[in-house]
């Protein structure tokens, strides 16, 4: 298809997707948030007073959406604290403390554990995508090595009964993401909310209850 098809057909698509729309009317930032909200719906696992990170969180409405269920009646300020990191800027969101940063830099981790101040944390959100070379072995060996970040970091820094949530693709790395959550955690979930497009391979791994709590 030639490529200004391709992007006419992008942008036909995009305006007319009803999570867009509802989006738009919502005051998310991103469709991305419809994906979140339906797996914390069925999973109930986002709760006022708990401590929430948000790895690869811009343009934010999955932050948007955590800081609102995490909000007071009285529209205050919120019951719980919110981390979010990315390595694009995201614009400021009321009570998220931001970070910008590759997840995979020493230097980048060693800010956000500075934050938490040894905390631990109730729920560890991973919508990171890495960058796509079109190549799948490659492809699929950077979604593992991000995904590996991510487990070890919830590892090291969840409560025992904490959860973890990452964005994974089908490729031929899912095996071994899917062992690396079983290892991990008690219960391993996937979840392909209605949000997250059908011809698309992504799909979401829940793991719930650390196996061995640091
Ligand atoms: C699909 S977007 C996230 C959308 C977000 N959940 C929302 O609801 O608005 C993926 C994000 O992951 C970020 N990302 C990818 N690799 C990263 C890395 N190594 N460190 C930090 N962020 C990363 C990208 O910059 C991008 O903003």
């Amino acid at each position: 298809m030639a490529k200004n098809k391709f992007n006419q057909n992008w942008v036909h698509d995009h305006i007319n997707d009803p999570y867009v729309k509802l989006a738009q009317k919502e005051g998310y930032r991103a469709r991305a948030v419809y994906k979140l909200k339906e797996i914390d719906e069925s999973e109930k696992l986002i709760r006022p007073g708990q401590i929430i990170v948000d790895l690869g969180a811009t343009p934010g409405s999955w932050s948007q959406y955590v800081r609102n269920k995490l909000a007071g009646k009285e529209g205050g300020g919120i019951d719980g604290e919110i981390f979010a990191l990315d390595l694009l800027p995201m614009e400021p969101i009321a009570d998220v403390q931001f970070i910008q940063g590759d997840f995979r830099e020493n230097e980048v981790l060693d800010q956000l554990e500075s934050k938490l101040v040894g905390r631990k944390l109730d729920l560890v959100l991973s919508d990171m995508a890495p960058n796509l070379s079109g190549n799948s072995t490659v492809d699929s060996a950077r979604v593992e090595y991000i995904i590996e970040l991510a487990v070890s970091f919830a590892k090291a820094h969840l409560k025992p009964t904490g959860s973890l949530l990452v964005k994974c693709f089908h490729g031929p790395s899912y095996n071994n993401i899917i062992n690396m959550f079983k290892d991990e955690f008690k219960v391993v979930l996937n979840k392909k909310p209605k949000a997250s497009k059908d011809k698309s391979s992504e799909i979401f791994l829940l793991g719930k209850g650390l196996k061995h709590p640091e």
